[in-house]
């Protein structure tokens, strides 16, 4: 696929199959991240790949937070909520996270470090598109929290930035209309 059909086509897909991928093409999207520009080399990447019942033991994790968050959790709505947020990890048959290690050599700042991952992600996104994959890059509060950190096992200065959920696509390519460029763009020539 060219570059830019790659880039202009590219929707974020939230409805996948179930059916596996080829863990050839897990591979080929995992590789492609770590192309991506990261300043001193640093590679600040780690990339998680869960299937199966990994993507069980997640919800869990999510469903614990969930639940210390609420005030009355007992209720029947909250309970419903915990489930529903329980199973999200079910939602597709691979799921990457995706987190930031800062390096601690010298000159490294931290700020920079995010902006690799974040680009490498991007590579991901491109890459499974290109392979014919649906892909949805999800966060919200619930990635940044200390049991979702102890779960990937990540340092303290360590973030998860995405959970990248992959699979055939189930859904027609959304269409976007797309804010014309200019309306971002200052040229300053002098
Ligand atoms: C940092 C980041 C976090 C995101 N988190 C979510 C999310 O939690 N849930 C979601 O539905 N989409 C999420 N998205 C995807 C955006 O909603 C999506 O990219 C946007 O709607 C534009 O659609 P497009 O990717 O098809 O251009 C996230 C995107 C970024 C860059």
């Amino acid at each position: 696929m060219d570059i830019f059909e790659a880039i202009y086509t590219r929707r974020t897909i939230g409805l996948v199959k179930e059916d596996p991928v080829p863990d050839e093409k897990i591979e080929k999207i995992l590789e492609a991240a770590t192309y991506a520009p990261n300043h001193f080399r640093t590679e600040p990447w780690r990339f998680f790949v869960l299937r199966g019942n990994a993507r069980n033991r997640l919800g869990e994790v999510f469903a614990e937070i969930t639940q210390e968050n609420m005030e009355d959790a007992a209720s029947e709505e909250n309970q419903k909520k915990i489930k529903r947020i329980e199973s999200n990890p079910l939602r597709a048959p691979v799921v990457i996270g995706v987190a930031v290690e800062p390096s601690s050599k010298k000159n490294v700042i931290v700020k920079e470090e995010y902006a690799a991952v974040n680009s490498a992600i991007q590579n991901m996104l491109l890459a499974a598109h290109g392979l014919g994959l649906g892909a949805i890059w999800r966060t919200g509060p619930i990635c940044y929290e200390e049991k979702v950190k102890q779960f990937f096992q990540l340092t303290e200065k360590g973030e998860l930035l995405a959970f990248l959920y992959i699979g055939y696509p189930n859904m027609k390519t959304p269409k976007v209309k797309k804010t014309p460029f200019q309306n971002y763009t200052k040229w300053l020539d002098s």
